[in-house]
């Protein structure tokens, strides 16, 4: 559990972090978004003590954050920077292995510990583990920048506009695989970003930043649906919002019975996709078929219309 409590931070005159309060739930992804110098990476930054508070407290499972050592305290956290920050003359095995060599694990630990990473993230030890990260595609340099933060077992990962770099597919993909490693490892995440799309795509929260303030602290669903104000509305894109909304559900869940023509969608994808492919096929219907391989019933068009309303 991460509490931030009435947190600021001025430079001179301006507080560029203001009086900030939220809770974040072990296990979960907080996602901050805001527009540019609202203090998203002064206010993620102030949770590892890269940046020292001028009032207000961050506790860490109960732990005032400025009761421990900062240098043992960014140990502790792991950290993802856009770009991944990679050390240049370090090989990838020796990156990963960054702080548990600072930890003083033996060495038997650290190769066992890079080699699952690795494995984890999909890079072959043996292809991989000796290369330098100029030898790496940008995708593969965000994988060992995320690998490198979970190196120590961190209960906390801070990831700053994490996937900023990468390509619109690769970027799909590295936040699929993030989303799966979260769920196996249970890490409490918070995440800087500027796109709408990724933090309603990977966030249980939502924090919607603008000069210093936190204007709204919601799950997607209500950022969405109920936005706290003008700027929130603007922010989410008005336009989009019922767009975002069918992205959150799947199509399982908007299921009808009866029968329709052609090919079937399946029920895990989501119902943004289903109302694309109906559009783009002019059907009004599709069939939609479970995990196991048979048809469960179909989605329609006026359904999906129906779900993307404005609530009552
Ligand atoms: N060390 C510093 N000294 C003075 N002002 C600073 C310092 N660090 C940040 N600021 C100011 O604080 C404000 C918030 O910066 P911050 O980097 O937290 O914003 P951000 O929301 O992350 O922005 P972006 O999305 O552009 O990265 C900005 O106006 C910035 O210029």
């Amino acid at each position: 559990m991460i509490e931030i409590e009435g947190i600021t931070k001025r430079y001179g005159d301006t507080a560029v972090v203001d009086d900030v309060s939220m809770a974040i739930e072990p296990h979960s992804i907080a996602v901050i978004v805001g527009t540019s110098g609202s203090g998203k990476t002064t206010l993620l930054r102030m949770i590892n003590r890269l940046v020292e508070p001028t009032s207000g407290a961050i506790r860490l499972d109960g732990t005032d954050n400025r009761t421990v050592p900062g240098y043992e305290l960014r140990r502790s956290i792991g950290y993802v920077i856009q770009g991944h920050g990679l050390f240049p003359h370090r090989t990838v095995a020796e990156n990963i292995a960054t702080v548990p060599v600072l930890l003083g694990w033996d060495a038997g630990r650290i190769a066992t510990r890079v080699e699952e990473l690795m494995s984890l993230f999909q890079l072959d030890p043996a292809e991989f583990a000796h290369r330098y990260p100029h030898e790496l595609s940008g995708g593969q340099q965000q994988r060992v920048g995320v690998a490198r933060a979970l190196a120590a077992g961190p209960n906390v990962l801070l990831m700053d506009e994490p996937f900023g770099a990468l390509d619109p597919i690769i970027r799909t993909k590295a936040q699929e695989d993030l989303l799966a490693i979260q769920k196996r490892l249970g890490t409490t995440i918070v995440l800087v970003t500027h796109d709408m799309e990724e933090a309603v795509h990977m966030g249980d929260r939502i924090a919607v930043m603008d000069a210093g303030r936190l204007l709204q602290y919601d799950t997607p669903e209500r950022i969405l649906a109920r936005p706290a104000s003008d700027f929130v509305e603007t922010l989410v894109g008005a336009s989009e919002k019922p767009f975002r909304l069918l992205s959150l559900g799947r199509v399982g869940e908007a299921v009808e019975q009866g029968v329709a023509e052609g090919e079937p969608i399946p029920a895990e994808a989501s119902q943004r996709d289903a109302l694309a492919e109906l559009l783009w096929s002019g059907r009004p219907a599709l069939p939609v078929r479970g995990a196991d391989g048979r048809l469960i019933g179909k989605v329609t068009v006026d359904g999906l219309v129906r779900l993307a309303a404005r609530p009552a």
